[in-house]
């Protein structure tokens, strides 16, 4: 399937081409030399970490065109140049490499004020635009081969993430990328891995951290104070995201307590309790260990609820493969808690329909393609965050948008392609025992461990010395200025 980019790609190189000659000449900054090997598009995205950008890959590189979407990092707090979270996120991602993780394809820092650039390849699409566009749009569900084929697809990248060792702890459908038009259209990508830590790697808890992550997501063992992440939390996410697939809405939609990062937020553990029933000592034993269940008796112990019945709540059969899964994904007990291994080899995704490559093509033949929206475009914004470009240009891009009045407004968006090849179930099943079995190497050539979580979810109990994050900083620093230049 060809890239629908192509007849746009002169237009795209002409306009930035210009946008780069009017800011050279004016008053803004230099571009920096490595920016020139990018059309620089607009900004798409802002994250807790930085900025989030547009950008194509210019001739004469043989992925010229090819859409790319660079983060800016913000600096740090002290102002020492690249951030402790930064070098985390960038040590991890660079041995990373697996089809359902997004790819980090370079790394660059401007030596002037130390501000680090990661380019990631592109995903036109995300499983939080895209439930929101069945919900506001659309109007219907999402078809059960596209539910399928995505919860697959997401399970199979975090069995990767698991094997080695990496547990995400900000899964959220804005996390879970899709690819559109391309080789690669309707496979799944997850991303973001600002929260990613190695299992290994010394463990705050998410208050000390000063870390805010979306709640709806998090698991009740952090809820209720855990001190220790183990890869469980990711599945309970997953159990969420799996639910919204179906129902189109958060399954868990509590409101955040405000003020400083606190992990016990009362309002979610009730919408949670309310759906599946108070925990249990009998069902989690080591719940009584847990600092807020110990702490906040009359609240979390006292109370009753009233079990509304999960199966009421995602409208499935208590009888069918798919809720035994969800309820499998949301159970209690961290250590009970089903593992991305085990949730691949469910009865749910051995019955049709069969998961598949492309999650996006339509179930029947026949059957109306969805129109997915393409990502808006602000092409307002440069590097700096807040520097003008040329308001007035049209960016024909099937990415960008037209600027009105300085608002942003979405590009026509582009039929899904139809006719992708279905990847048969016994051939993901090869796929997933091959890379279960540790074949291939990351691009590093360094061999990553596997095959641990097929086992029970592992504990982060093994704590290493380690530097402070100032001497990660400058250490780090060093090493990118040998490495870039
Ligand atoms: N590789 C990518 N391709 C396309 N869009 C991306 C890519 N990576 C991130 N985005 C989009 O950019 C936006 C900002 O992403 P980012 O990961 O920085 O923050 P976030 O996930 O929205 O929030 P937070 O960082 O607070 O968790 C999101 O809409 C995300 O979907």
């Amino acid at each position: 399937m060809g890239d629908g980019n192509n007849s746009n790609r002169g237009l795209v190189s002409a306009n930035a081409a210009n946008r780069n000659n009017n800011n050279n000449n004016g008053s803004h900054h230099k571009k920096p030399e490595w920016l020139q090997q990018y059309d620089l598009i607009g900004k798409i995205g802002e994250g807790t970490y930085g900025l989030v950008f547009l950008a194509k890959i210019k001739p004469p590189s043989p992925s010229r065109g090819k859409s790319i979407a660079i983060k800016k990092f913000k600096q740090s707090k002290d102002g020492d140049g690249v951030s402790p979270t930064a070098i985390r996120e960038i040590m991890l991602l660079r041995e990373i490499s697996h089809e359902n993780v997004v790819k980090l394809v370079n790394v660059h820092i401007n030596h002037a004020d130390m501000s680090l650039y990661l380019a990631f390849d592109y995903a036109e699409h995300d499983l939080y635009e895209i439930i929101r566009h069945h919900r506001d749009k659309a109007n219907h569900p999402l078809n059960q081969y596209t539910v399928k084929s995505l919860l697959w697809q997401l399970l199979n990248g975090l069995n990767y993430l698991h094997s080695n060792w990496i547990i995400h702890r900000d899964l959220k459908p804005s996390n879970i990328l899709v690819m559109g038009e391309g080789e690669e259209q309707g496979v799944v990508k997850i991303a973001d891995f600002g929260l990613a830590r190695i299992y290994q790697a010394p463990l705050k808890p998410l208050f000390e951290n000063g870390v805010v992550v979306t709640i709806w997501y998090r698991a009740p063992e952090l809820l209720l104070g855990a001190k220790h992440y183990t890869s469980a939390v990711d599945m309970w996410a997953v159990g969420c995201i799996f639910a919204e697939l179906l129902t189109l809405k958060p399954l868990f939609q509590g409101q955040e307590v405000k003020g400083p990062p606190n992990p016990f937020q009362l309002d979610q553990l009730d919408k949670i309790f309310k759906v599946l029933g108070h925990p249990t000592i009998e069902k989690w034993p080591t719940l009584a260990n847990l600092p807020n269940w110990q702490q906040d008796v009359q609240h979390i112990q006292g109370h009753k609820y009233d079990n509304a019945g999960l199966y009421n709540v995602v409208h499935l059969s208590p009888k069918s493969p798919a809720y035994d899964l969800l309820s499998k994904m949301l159970e209690y007990d961290p250590r009970k808690r089903i593992t991305a291994a085990q949730a691949l080899e469910h009865e749910y995704f051995r019955l049709e329909p069969l998961p598949g490559y492309n999650a996006l093509v339509p179930n029947q033949p026949g059957e109306k393609v969805i129109n997915y929206p393409t990502r808006p475009v602000d092409t307002t914004t440069d590097f700096e965050g807040t520097t003008s470009l040329q308001p007035s240009q049209t960016v024909t891009s099937g990415n960008a948008v037209n600027m009105q009045g300085g608002h942003m407004a979405r590009s026509v968006p582009r039929a899904m392609g139809v006719g992708m090849p279905r990847m048969p179930h016994q051939s993901m099943a090869a796929y997933n025992l091959a890379s279960q079995a540790g074949m291939g190497m990351n691009p590093g050539g360094i061999p990553m461990q596997r095959g641990v979580s097929s086992q029970a979810h592992q504990q982060q109990q093994v704590i290493l010395p380690s530097r402070n994050n100032k001497d990660v900083t400058e250490w780090f620093q060093e090493s990118l200025r040998l490495l870039l230049g």
